[in-house]
């Protein structure tokens, strides 16, 4: 039985290998184990995000926040349990179509360092159907319009991340991961990260997002987990 929404008990998630539809749910997480070089990182970990939710996601130094976003975004492959993202089963067929709806901002910009800002975004724009005047529009919305013609490897990292923000602004994914990203922005591309954030939402989008400033995240999440020991623990809502 595929799942039908927020309200679906665990006991109703489909058996695996069977037939998923996109539904209801964003993520689905039964009981997921993630080893990172054969450590456990993530163990037994439950996680339920409706479509349209943000989610904050808190945890000390290297508690597994990183490793929840790589698997999310079919970066990193369960050992243990039954994972699903934007309807389809972690490591199936759906794999390639989670990417297309997908877009993670981490700790390093996804930026081909001798290819200039605008050559980077236009090549993103191909790759995703979209056209050259779409990705310079994407880059003069975060501020980086007259940084256009300037190589990325030459960029400050602000900039870099205002370029990865860009990217995220061209692409309209369904599932924003955002991995510590308001570090080291100036308050306007603090702003920008958060208007992004409400613009996938309002769109239908789903968020999560990773910081270490629960403040910053009270007021773009409408829940928040804590990784502990690999589990993800309810927070008091913000
Ligand atoms: N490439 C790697 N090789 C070996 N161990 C790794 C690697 N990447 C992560 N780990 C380990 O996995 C665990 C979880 O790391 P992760 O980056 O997910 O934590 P985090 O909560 O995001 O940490 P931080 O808040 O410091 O960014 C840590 O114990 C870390 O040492």
């Amino acid at each position: 039985m595929p799942h039908t929404g927020p309200s679906t008990a665990r006991a109703a998630l489909p058996a695996r290998g069977a037939a998923v539809r996109p539904a209801g749910w964003a993520v689905c997480l039964d009981g997921v184990a993630v080893n990172v070089r054969r450590a456990p990182v993530l163990r037994d970990l439950d996680l339920r995000l409706p479509t349209g939710a943000v989610l904050g996601v808190l945890g000390a130094n290297g508690s597994g926040k990183t490793t929840l976003l790589r698997l999310l975004a079919t970066l990193a492959v369960p050992s243990a349990g039954r994972a699903e993202v934007l309807g389809h089963e972690l490591g199936g067929p759906g794999v390639p179509d989670i990417r297309t709806r997908i877009a993670m901002v981490g700790h390093l910009p996804a930026l081909y360092p001798q290819l200039t800002l605008a050559e980077n975004l236009h090549f993103v724009a191909r790759l995703t159907g979209r056209s050259d005047e779409a990705a310079d529009r994407a880059l003069a919305a975060v501020g980086l319009a007259g940084a256009a013609a300037r190589r990325a490897e030459g960029c400050s990292q602000g900039m870099a991340r205002r370029a990865d923000l860009a990217r995220v602004l061209l692409t309209e994914p369904s599932l924003l991961l955002l991995d510590e990203v308001h570090a080291g922005l100036d308050h306007g591309a603090a702003d920008l990260v958060d208007q992004l954030v409400g613009q996938v939402r309002a769109r239908g989008g789903t968020c999560v997002l990773v910081s270490h400033e629960p403040e910053r995240l009270a007021g773009l999440a409408d829940r928040l987990v804590r990784i502990v020991d690999g589990r993800a623990l309810p927070e008091v809502a913000p």
